[in-house]
């Protein structure tokens, strides 16, 4: 049987990634910290992806089974050895952490066969998988860089697919919305995955999900938490939130149109469409887990400050993305490591400091300053 070894048994892992290769008659080998989950999986060797829908459709998984990154080391390497796919769906912050383990199974790999290894990071990051092959080439000697070339592709992704925090302790299985795009860049001709769409060109695709579902999303969560709501779908039913929701993304779909050429038309209905997604109150998606991490989102490359920084550039209007902004930097939720140290930062250094260091942007540019009329009167 094919083998795909896929880094990050959560939500996106068996929920999207991991469950598009088993459909695709791939055995999956899940490799994650948590070892209850990994047990759970060698146990089953199965789980189900439910849809959130009325009739909460559902799917079998199987030929799945889990390894421990921290404990079965060599087995990890063994499995890379053998796999067709490596994939990842563990956060942006922790592809430094796994790829030496990574590096260690790609080493022994090509030592042992000429086959061909594709590995995708499925992040929201544009460019992740650029990131994760960086980090492992820190980690491989010369003669084993050499022996990279037709052998072990990177390729970037974009993944689009919500998938809320699962009220279901000790189960593996995961409740999905029914929507999902995965979208990979290359022009090889690679193993067919089930719902894989490849593109010449990942920037627009990538940048339109990021800067529409994930600059959205993360309106929502931000003012969501300011207003005290709990959920997307609750947050939603705030028009006001709504409405800033919608000027946000036109803010966003302003840049998007002029960048890459959109239908305005088109564009405007794909908004909708997502918003529409974001309403789904079977998700029950909490505003702290779409909020969560904070400091990674106000990245200079991420879902608020690209946009704005872009818009900025080509004229085009910025206010509702600098009180998105604003609002993010108003999320203090006590359980997020990130935005307990961003709001000591703030308390420290105040906000003009804070964007220049985590945003990148400067304390004198028209983004700060209009970030910082919002601060003030948001919080
Ligand atoms: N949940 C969603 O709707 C979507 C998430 N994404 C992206 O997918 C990625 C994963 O997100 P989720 O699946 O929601 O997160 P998650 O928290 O459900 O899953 C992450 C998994 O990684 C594991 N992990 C963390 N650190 C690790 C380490 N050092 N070694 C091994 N395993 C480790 C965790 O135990 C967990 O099982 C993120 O980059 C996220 O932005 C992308 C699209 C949708
Ligand atoms: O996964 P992140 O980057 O922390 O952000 C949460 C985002 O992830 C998603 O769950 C999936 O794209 C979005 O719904 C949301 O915008």
């Amino acid at each position: 049987m094919k083998q795909a070894v896929h880094f990050g048994a959560g939500n996106i892992g068996r929920g999207f990634i991991g469950a598009l290769f088993s459909q695709s008659g791939y055995h999956v080998t899940f490799v994650d910290l948590a070892e209850q989950i990994i047990n759970q999986l060698n146990e089953d060797h199965s789980y189900h992806v439910k849809l959130a829908t009325d009739q909460q459709e559902t799917t079998e998984i199987n030929n799945v089974s889990g390894l421990n990154n921290m404990t079965q080391e060599q087995e990890v390497i063994e499995t890379i050895t053998n796999a067709t796919y490596l994939t990842t769906a563990i956060g942006p912050n922790i592809l430094p952490k796994i790829a030496p383990l990574i590096a260690r199974g790609i080493s022994q790999r090509v030592q042992n066969t000429d086959d061909k290894l594709y590995v995708i990071a499925c992040e929201n990051q544009i460019g992740a998988t650029d990131i994760l092959k960086e980090h492992i080439l820190e980690n491989l000697d010369e003669a084993t860089k050499e022996k990279l070339d037709e052998r072990v592709y990177f390729f970037n992704s974009a993944v689009d697919r919500i998938v809320p925090i699962q009220d279901n302790q000790g189960s593996l299985d995961v409740l999905v919305e029914p929507y999902f795009e995965w979208v990979v860049e290359t022009s090889e001709d690679i193993p067919s995955i089930e719902g894989m769409t490849i593109v010449d060109e990942l920037a627009p695709f990538i940048e339109r999900k990021l800067f529409t579902v994930n600059t959205g999303h993360a309106v929502i969560a931000y003012f969501g938490y300011i207003a005290g709501k709990s959920t997307i779908d609750q947050t939603l039913a705030d028009e006001e939130i709504t409405s800033q929701v919608q000027e946000t993304l036109k803010e966003t779909g302003d840049y998007l149109i002029q960048q890459y050429g959109l239908n305005r038309e088109e564009h405007l209905q794909y908004i909708e469409k997502i918003i529409g997604r974001f309403k789904n109150p079977y998700l029950n998606d909490g505003v702290t887990r779409v909020g969560r991490a904070p400091m990674r989102k106000l990245g200079p490359e991420d879902r608020l400050v690209r946009p704005a920084t872009e818009a900025k550039k080509a004229g085009l209007s910025y206010t509702n993305l600098a009180k998105a902004i604003a609002a993010a930097l108003l999320f203090d939720f006590q359980e997020d490591d990130e935005a307990v140290k961003l709001q000591g930062m703030i308390k420290e250094q105040g906000v003009a400091k804070v964007l220049k260091e985590v945003s990148g942007l400067d304390e004198d540019s028209g983004i700060t300053k209009e970030v910082i009329k919002h601060y003030e009167s948001l919080k």
